[in-house]
């Protein structure tokens, strides 16, 4: 559990980029801080791994203070998955999944060899793993840096954006895998993103934040639609989307859901 208490940020020189924040992330959940550009999302995140230090406030991991851990050792206990991947460049694949085992004591090919397991598991050939990061595409190098972040096997995952520099067929698609390895490993998740439909998608609970990190609402996907807090809710999340009235008609045989504006949204399940 991931308890956020009170946590304040200000910058030298800059405004309150996070004030008086509060939440709870549980155990095995997947919680997703939602919000624009600038509404304070990756110092929340960072605050957790001490990457940032909150001016005001205190973070907990499972009761404890993380000012009292020593900051490398925190970091290596806890995934972080950036949204460029994050991999060092010089480093093959399978050297840059093996790199944080390693440095924590792991035999090197007892290591590697974990680290090609992890790469299947997420859905790559471990062939992969002799190649340099240059030399895989960009989903690819994302799924890698979900194996890099899952391979010191730590109970937290900090996802800042992870997906949001592939393609939208590629993006689909690493969505769906991390919501199965989710439903095999159970991690306590953190997930930052300006899309409200992952955060919907890929969320137990989502955290919608306005600037300088305050919550406009907080709940699960279908609470925020079926009630929305304030305007600013409904207006971030779709101004339609609560409204929409979708219906059925047949096509082909099938029945597709269409809106209010005729636009096919889906099939229905016979
Ligand atoms: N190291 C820093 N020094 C000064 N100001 C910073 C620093 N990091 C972030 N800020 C400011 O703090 C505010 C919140 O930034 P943060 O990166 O947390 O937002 P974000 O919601 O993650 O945005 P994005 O989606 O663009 O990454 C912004 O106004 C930003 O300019």
């Amino acid at each position: 559990m991931i308890e956020f208490e009170s946590v304040s940020k200000e910058y030298p020189g800059g405004a309150a980029a996070v004030s008086g924040f509060s939440c709870t992330v549980p155990s095995h959940r997947t919680v997703v801080l939602l919000g624009s550009s600038g509404c304070g999302k990756t110092t929340l995140l960072r605050m957790v791994n001490r990457m940032v230090e909150p001016s005001a406030g205190r973070v907990l991991i499972d009761g404890e203070d993380v000012r009292g851990r020593d900051p490398v050792e925190l970091r290596r206990s806890i995934g972080y998955v950036m949204q460029h991947g994050g991999l060092l460049p010089h480093r093959t694949i399978a050297d840059n999944v093996a790199t944080v085992p390693v440095l924590t004591g792991t035999p090197r090919r007892e290591a590697r060899r974990a680290a090609a397991a992890l790469l299947e598991r997420v859905g790559l050939d471990p062939a992969l793993g002799g190649r340099y990061p240059a030399q895989l595409s960009g989903g690819q190098q994302q799924r890698v840096g979900v194996a890099r972040a899952l391979a010191a096997d730590p109970n937290i995952l900090l996802m800042d954006e992870p997906f949001g520099a592939v393609d939208p067929i590629v993006r689909r698609d690493l969505q769906r895998e991390l919501l199965q390895l989710q439903a095999e490993l159970g991690k306590t998740i953190v997930f930052v993103t300006h899309d409200v439909d992952e955060a919907f998608l890929l969320g137990d609970e989502v955290v919608l934040l306005e600037a300088g990190g305050r919550i406009a609402q907080r709940g699960a996907p279908a609470e925020l639609i079926a009630r929305p807090a304030s305007d600013f809710v409904r207006d971030f999340i779709g101004a339609d989307r609560a409204e929409r009235r979708l219906r059925a008609v047949e096509v082909s045989g099938r029945r597709v859901a269409v809106d209010g504006e005729g636009r096919p949204v889906g099939v229905l399940e016979p």
